[in-house]
């Protein structure tokens, strides 16, 4: 079958965003050309007082001085404003866009097994480097040259004492850089693995507490930043050394301007109000030199950032569709499948392909590890496969938009999963859902009444901070969750895993129901009631589909045995006749013959 999905486009977000923020960033930039004009106010005015007001003692000019002065700054405070709300804005805008891309990304890895929420706390360090006094500093080192002509213009030798001091406190900004970074980025990382280890095992808190395990976790994470520490603490000592030296370079430049203009003074060559104006502004013109020193924590964090921003968010669920497709039929179909995990040198599925119709209910069967959960997972797209594929209306189901699949497909996870939320949330999907759409999905899974029970209905809140619901009523919702909003594919991994009797009949009923109103199911069960309201089972084995068998003589087979003894089943099945199982050489297997499998089945179209 076809696969005309397209891929996303390869441009960075973070590339994008940052375009999208250089507008804003120019019209700052001007902004601060004018701000960085009315930081001669003061000094201009010092140097007219000491060069007019005070020989002429002339107190019309004074006054005059003084209103111009005094409406100078207040321009300049209006356009300060502007300048810093501008940064403001801009940093909080990149927050939202970026926000949205590094969850997608953070969901993608954590698909893959690579957890962590770094993701957003980089972007945070973005926002406070662009909202805060860093990167404004920065930038307002374009309008330096605007001070160094002013400093020429007073006297060469004022200008050349700037440039050479800014030149000085340059080096001493690359030197630090260049003594921190490797220990930096070591510190960085090796933090990050400590607090993911430790937040990894703190979403296990009760098995934590009920077997005592705080202390040995407590010294693995001591152990773990131990190194980091070492790390941070070399990279803390040089920067120190430099920090106190770059101190020092600075203090000798105020005092080696002062003596400069000073000799220009007893020598005529300067006015001595320009002595006052100039090491005002020597002062102002290297300010953001030593910003760049003072704030290099900050732009090592945000450079950091950055970095890992870029890897994240290039690797978030790369060449998916951003098409949106129609409501499929349901009809799935699964080509010679192989996933090898990552980093595992063994495949766990070995070539199965299946296919069912629309509106058909297909159970698999099988001992535990033959792969059963690994195939739920790629039928609903979650992972990637190594080989072949999972095809819904034959579309690749992983290539597929997130949110248009989900909005056909419900998903029961064996693990169940509901998130912190009401019950309407939960139902909801976490989405704003209209109230009839939760409670059908709630009577198609049999539980409106069940909810009616909680504290507050639908409206009961669940998950860590909220009312504990059973196994079973978890189960029963998780079900209803995965009916929400008429799917055409519902993949259940074993949903019957914690119910009491009447859950079990619940579920038969549901799962019975989602059938005739059309939805294709997969589910994964050994329960022989819910079996026999299927069509087909599969009965998997390390890795394969050894055969398919009728619901009845796979309900007959593990009523009477345990699951391990499915394959019997389906072999002694085979023996019964009749067709119902198909028992491949394993050689034919393993090279995938789907059509064999589907057609002994009886379920081709
Ligand atoms: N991400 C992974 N990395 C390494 N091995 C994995 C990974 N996921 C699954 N496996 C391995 O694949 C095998 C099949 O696992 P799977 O969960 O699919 O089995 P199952 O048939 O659903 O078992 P059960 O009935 O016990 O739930 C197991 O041996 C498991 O250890």
């Amino acid at each position: 079958m076809s696969q005309p999905t397209s891929a996303v486009p390869a441009a960075s977000p973070l590339d994008e965003a940052l375009r999208r923020c250089a507008p804003g960033m120019a019209l700052a930039v001007v902004i601060s050309l004018f701000t960085s004009i009315g930081l001669l106010i003061v000094p201009l005015y010092m140097m007219q007082i000491y060069d007019r007001v005070l020989s002429s003692h002339s107190l019309s000019t004074l006054m005059a001085l003084t209103v111009v002065a005094l409406g100078g700054l207040t321009l300049y405070a209006v356009l300060d404003y502007c300048r810093i709300r501008i940064y403001q804005k801009l940093a909080t805008w990149l927050g939202q866009r970026l926000g949205l891309d590094a969850i997608e990304a953070i969901i993608a890895q954590t698909l893959r097994g690579k957890a962590g929420t770094q993701g957003l706390r980089d972007i945070q360090e973005l926002k406070l480097f662009i909202g805060g006094n860093a990167a404004t500093s920065a930038l307002e080192l374009l309008w330096s040259p605007l001070f160094f002509a002013v400093l020429f213009a007073f006297h060469p030798a004022y200008g050349v004492v700037a440039v050479a001091s800014a030149a000085v406190l340059v080096v001493l900004a690359l030197a630090t850089e260049l003594a921190t970074r490797r220990s930096r980025r070591d510190t960085e990382a090796a933090t990050l693995a400590a607090n993911e280890e430790l937040l990894g095992a703190l979403r296990h808190v009760e098995v934590i507490d009920a077997m005592g395990m705080a202390q040995p976790l407590t010294r693995r994470w001591l152990a773990a930043t131990d190194e980091a520490n070492r790390l941070a603490d070399a990279s803390l000592r040089r920067a120190t050394a430099l920090g106190a030296l770059s101190r020092l370079v600075r203090m000798a430049i105020q005092i080696g301007a002062m003596a400069v203009g000073v000799s220009l003074v007893v020598d005529n060559a300067a006015s001595p109000g320009s002595l006052f104006a100039a090491s005002i502004i020597v002062a102002r013109a290297l300010a953001p030199f030593e910003h760049i020193i003072s704030d290099w924590r900050r732009w090592a964090a945000a450079l950091g950032a950055q970095r890992r921003l870029r890897a994240l968010l290039a690797d978030r669920g790369a060449g998916r569709s951003t098409m949106e497709l129609p409501r499929p039929e349901g009809i799935l179909e699964i080509d010679r499948l192989v996933y090898v995990p990552p980093g595992a040198n063994r495949a766990v599925l070995k070539g199965v392909s299946l296919f069912v119709a629309p509106g058909e209910a297909v159970g698999i069967v099988g001992p535990s590890a033959s792969g059963k959960s690994t195939l739920a997972r790629l039928l609903v797209g979650v992972w990637q496969p190594t080989g072949g594929a999972v095809r819904l209306d034959g579309h690749d189901v992983y290539l597929w938009n997130r949110e248009n699949f989900g909005a056909h497909v419900g998903y029961l996870p064996q693990s169940v999963s509901l998130l912190d939320g009401t019950v309407r949330d939960n139902i909801a999907r976490m989405g704003e859902a209209d109230p009839l759409a939760v409670v059908t999905a709630a009577k198609r899974a049999h539980i409106h009444e069940m909810i009616g029970h909680l504290p507050h209905g639908y409206d009961s809140e669940i998950g860590s901070a909220g009312y504990t619901l059973s196994g079973g009523q978890r189960q029963r919702l998780a079900l209803a969750r995965a009916l929400f909003g008429e799917p055409s594919l519902l993949v259940l991994d074993e949903p019957d895993a914690n119910l009491d009797a009447a859950g079990e009949e619940a579920l038969v009923r549901a799962v019975s129901e989602a059938k005739q109103r059309g939805c294709t199911i997969v589910a994964i069960t050994h329960h022989p009631r819910l079996l026999t309201v299927l069509d087909k089972v599969a009965v998997m084995r390390d890795g394969i589909i050894e055969g398919v068998v009728t619901p009845t003589q796979a309900a007959a087979r593990l009523s009477g045995r345990p699951p391990e003894t499915a394959r019997d089943g389906a072999r002694e099945a085979a023996k019964d006749g009749a067709g119902a199982v198909v028992a491949l050489p394993a050689a034919e297997k393993a090279a995938g013959e789907p059509k064999l499998v589907a057609r002994a089945a009886g379920s081709t179209p």
